[in-house]
């Protein structure tokens, strides 16, 4: 690591907090730029700094940083493709996490997060997948090998799928991304009826888990 780290986010603790924690402890002096009005977030968006959209945000040695975990888990701070795949990751779990939740909500609120959620994979997801595709030309997400975050893309996108079907028709080199990882033979396999993939939760799911967790 070349420059000293630069963290962008709220005055506060937040989803920084751990980041800081980590970095202190490491003894890596760090930067930091407070978000204070809405026009700095917006710039970070309007400069193409926010993978999702959101922050925490950590700038180092040219690269920009998002989703928590990830940079937490960059304990080395230096391999590059190892936190492509966990931003990645990080980034399809917080839209799958949505898709998960929306059936336990009240059935007059479901049909507006399913919407939303719908939404957000065309404009904030997807579009983000598709251009880090034709960016680097490349079969897989990154550093040209299947990796973790080809996988969790493919389950991501078909959860999207069961609520449209058409959704990746803007998105060609999804589409084929798609194809082409659902061939790997072993996902193949997990793909086909009588393996032990699940079904998507149906009304019996949804009371069963509420009533064990109790909520
Ligand atoms: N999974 C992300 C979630 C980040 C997140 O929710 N950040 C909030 C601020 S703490 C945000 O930027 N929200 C704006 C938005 O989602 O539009 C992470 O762990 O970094």
């Amino acid at each position: 690591m070349a420059a000293k780290p630069k963290l962008y986010y709220f005055h506060g603790r937040g989803r920084m907090e751990s980041i800081r924690w980590l970095l202190a402890a490491a003894g890596v002096e760090f930067e930091e730029e407070f978000l204070e009005t809405r026009e700095q977030y917006e710039k970070l968006q309007k400069d193409g700094c926010l993978l999702f959209g959101q922050v925490p945000l950590v700038e180092v040695d040219g690269m920009m940083l998002t989703q928590t975990r990830a940079i937490l888990s960059l304990s080395c701070w230096s391999n590059g493709c190892f936190i492509r795949i966990d931003m990645y990751v990080d980034g399809t779990l917080d839209l799958m996490a949505m898709i998960m939740l929306a059936p336990f909500q009240r059935p007059e609120e479901k049909q507006e997060t399913l919407a939303s959620i719908l939404q957000k994979a065309k404009t904030r997801y997807f579009p983000v997948f598709e251009k880090i595709l034709k960016d680097h030309g490349e079969d897989f997400l990154v550093g040209n090998k299947f990796s973790w975050a080809d996988i969790q893309m493919l389950e991501a996108i078909l959860m999207v799928e069961e609520l449209n079907a058409s959704v990746l028709s803007d998105f060609p080199l999804l589409k084929a991304f798609k194809t082409r990882v659902s061939n790997i033979p072993t996902i193949k396999k997990f793909l086909q009826p009588g393996s032990q993939r699940k079904p998507p939760p149906d009304a019996h799911y949804v009371d069963l888990v509420s009533n064990i967790l109790q909520f």
